[in-house]
């Protein structure tokens, strides 16, 4: 089953639009954790398992795990995922982008060495330095667009032709690059009107959509905004406020909650 057809699938079976990012920082781990060598794919591992009836994708960011050398710990993960959650698609939050002949070696990465069913891409270098993610039809590429960041407008808000960067790149995706329907756009939930363009332009093309939680974006806002026809199109995604609900004993049983929480207002809303 491809990416698209499992995010589908599991929009519609479980019912929800969360996506539960996996952005481990040991200094905010519970206690019990300081003693654990392992303790990075340990404590993602418990956080997975209390979420995962609450997600429609994971999203691990690589940094996070790279920084502390747990590169390890992600490729278990992922196979703790598979493993253990079938139905929960994982999108590898990387952010890839260079010539094509060293994004082939990006896609190797993201879909044969950690096993993802779909990753994140920087579209700036071009078609070519995207076309080897693309052609991957089973696996997910989910493009920045308009990112959550306070700066993501210097640059993706310059005037082209009288429009705006951003949605040059909305459209360029949906009309030309995606010819498998495996590609998403990343869209800021801190930016509900340029969610409400770039919903205008794509049609039905999905949504990752970081920013609700720590960056205080609105997720009603968002859903209103950016649902597809249909009520789905989107993967809202929070990492810190659902990893670190607590960090007490009742870590996972916090961070499910907060996972839930988060599903039920989103439903509100659709
Ligand atoms: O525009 C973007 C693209 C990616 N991110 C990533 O999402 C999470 C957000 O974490 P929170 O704790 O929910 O704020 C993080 O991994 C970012 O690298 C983003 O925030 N904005």
């Amino acid at each position: 089953m491809s990416f698209m057809q499992a995010l589908r699938r599991r929009w519609q079976q479980a019912d929800t639009l969360v996506c539960v990012g996996l952005d481990p920082e040991p200094a905010k781990f519970p206690a019990a954790f300081a003693a654990d060598a392992d303790a990075v794919f340990a404590f993602n591992r418990d956080i997975v398992d209390a979420t995962a009836q609450y997600a429609c994708a994971f999203k691990p960011q690589i940094a996070h795990f790279a920084a502390l050398r747990a590169e390890d710990a992600l490729t278990r993960l992922i196979a703790h995922i598979h493993a253990n959650h079938p139905d929960v698609p994982v999108i590898l939050d990387s952010k890839r982008g260079d010539i094509g002949s060293t994004a082939q070696h990006y896609v190797g990465e993201a879909f044969e060495r950690y096993r993802a069913d779909a990753v994140t891409v920087n579209p700036y270098l071009g078609r070519d330095s995207v076309q080897p993610f693309l052609d991957r039809a089973d696996r997910g590429v989910v493009i920045l667009c308009r990112t959550s960041n306070p700066g993501a407008g210097d640059l993706q808000d310059l005037d082209v032709g009288g429009r705006p960067l951003y949605q040059l790149v909305a459209e360029k995706v949906a009309r030309d690059w995606n010819e498998h329907g495996n590609c998403a756009l990343v869209v800021g939930a801190t930016w509900p009107e340029q969610l409400r363009e770039v919903r205008a332009i794509v049609g039905d093309v999905p949504f990752l959509v970081p920013g609700v939680g720590a960056q205080g974006g609105d997720a009603g806002a968002v859903v209103s905004n950016a649902k597809s026809a249909d009520g789905t199109g989107l993967m809202i995604s929070s990492s810190r406020a659902i990893l670190y609900a607590s960090n007490g004993t009742d870590y996972a049983e916090a961070a499910a909650n907060a996972a839930r929480e988060l599903r039920d207002e989103i439903n509100r809303h659709r």
